[in-house]
C-alpha cells in the first residue's frame, strides 16, 4: 500500500524502557479506515500511540503522520488524540477549555462544532471538570479532539468507562467520521466487541511485538475454534493449528483456515473465532 493512501505509516519503530521493549513495529492506518489496536495489559498500545502522536520520541524506526513527521506542526494539526491518562485542569469549565483550545488551534478551532458536540454528549459547558464523571471526561476529551476537524483520530481506550448506550453513540460517531475518505481512526480498546462492530482491520500487539495486522473480515472468517478429540487433530496440517488447549471433554483448538479444517474434518464443530478467542489462544494464556 502506498504511503499516499495512508494516514499513518509506522516502520520498524522501537521504544526501549528499562523493563519493556516495544517493537520493531510496522503498522499502517489506511485513509478512510478504522484500525483497531488490541493487546493485553502492558502490551505496549499506549506506548505505540504516544510515539505515533509525537508525545514521546521513538528510539528507532520511522513514523509518517499524514505525510509529515509527528514532530512537525503540519503532522500534528490534522491529528485529534484522546489518551486515557490525559487530563484537564480540574477547576476549568468545558467552556473555558474550549477558549484555551481556540488559542492553541487558532482558525482551525470550530467553536460552533465544539458547542454542538458538548450538547450532543450531554455535557454542561458551565460545569468544572472536577464535577465530571470519568465517562463525562472522556466525552469532553473527544469533543476537544474533534472540534478542530482532524483528519486522523488516535484514540487510546476512548470508549472505556462509557455506558453501552453512550459507547454505541460514540461508535456511530466514529463511523460518521470516516465517511469522509480522507479521515481515519486508530483506536486501542479492550472492548473487542466494539472493534468487531466498527474496525476495518485489527492490529494485535503482544508483549511489545505486533503479531498481526489484518482485515477484520478476513481475520474473523479465517480463524475458528475447533472442538474435537486429540485423534482428529492429527488429520490437520500443522500450519492450521495455532494453539490447542486440552479440556476434560477433548481438545479446543484455535485453527487457521476454518474452511480447510471443515473440509478435512467434515462434521466437526468449528465455530468462527472472536477477536478475544484469537488473543486468548495466540498469547498462549490458555496453555495448560
Ligand atoms: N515512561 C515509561 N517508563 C518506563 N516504562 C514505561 C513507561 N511507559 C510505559 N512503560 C512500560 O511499557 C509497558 C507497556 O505499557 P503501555 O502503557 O504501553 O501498555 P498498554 O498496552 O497500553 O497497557 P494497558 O492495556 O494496561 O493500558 C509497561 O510495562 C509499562 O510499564
Amino acid at each position: 500500500m502506498s504511503s499516499a493512501s495512508c494516514a499513518a505509516v509506522i516502520r520498524g519503530v522501537e521504544k526501549h524502557y528499562p523493563d519493556f521493549t516495544l517493537g520493531p513495529v510496522d503498522l499502517t492506518v489506511p485513509k478512510g479506515c478504522i484500525v483497531g489496536l488490541v493487546g493485553e495489559n502492558g502490551a505496549g498500545k499506549t506506548t505505540l500511540l504516544k510515539l505515533l502522536t509525537g508525545v514521546n520520541p521513538a528510539d528507532a524506526g520511522s513514523i509518517e503522520l499524514l505525510g509529515s513527521s509527528p514532530h512537525t506542526p503540519a503532522g500534528r494539526g490534522d491529528l485529534g488524540a484522546v489518551f486515557d491518562d490525559a487530563y484537564f485542569y480540574e477547576s476549568l469549565t468545558a467552556k473555558q477549555i474550549g477558549k484555551s483550545m481556540a488559542g492553541i488551534f487558532g482558525s482551525r478551532w470550530d467553536s460552533g462544532e465544539y458547542r454542538q458536540l458538548l450538547k450532543q454528549f450531554g455535557l454542561d459547558e458551565g460545569k468544572p471538570v472536577k464535577a465530571y464523571s470519568r465517562g463525562m471526561r472522556m466525552k469532553l476529551s473527544l469533543a476537544t479532539a474533534l472540534a478542530h476537524h482532524p483528519r486522523l483520530l488516535v484514540l487510546d481506550e476512548a470508549t472505556s468507562g462509557l455506558d453501552p448506550v453512550v459507547r454505541g453513540e460514540m461508535l456511530d460517531l466514529f463511523l460518521d467520521f470516516i465517511q469522509d475518505e480522507d479521515h481515519s481512526i486508530l483506536i486501542s480498546s479492550h472492548i473487542t466487541g466494539d472493534l468487531e462492530q466498527v474496525a476495518d482491520s485489527i492490529a494485535y500487539l503482544h508483549q511489545g511485538k505486533l503479531l498481526f495486522q489484518e482485515e477484520k473480515d478476513v481475520l474473523l472468517s479465517k480463524y475458528g475454534i475447533l472442538r474435537c478429540g486429540a485423534g482428529d487433530l492429527a488429520a490437520l496440517p500443522g500450519e492450521c493449528i495455532v494453539h490447542t488447549r486440552r479440556t476434560d471433554f477433548g481438545c479446543e483448538t484455535l485453527v487457521k483456515g476454518r474452511e480447510e479444517v471443515l473440509r478435512l474434518l467434515p462434521g466437526a464443530v468449528c465455530d468462527p473465532a472472536s477477536i478475544d478467542d484469537i488473543m486468548r489462544f495466540t498469547s498462549g494464556r490458555d496453555k495448560q
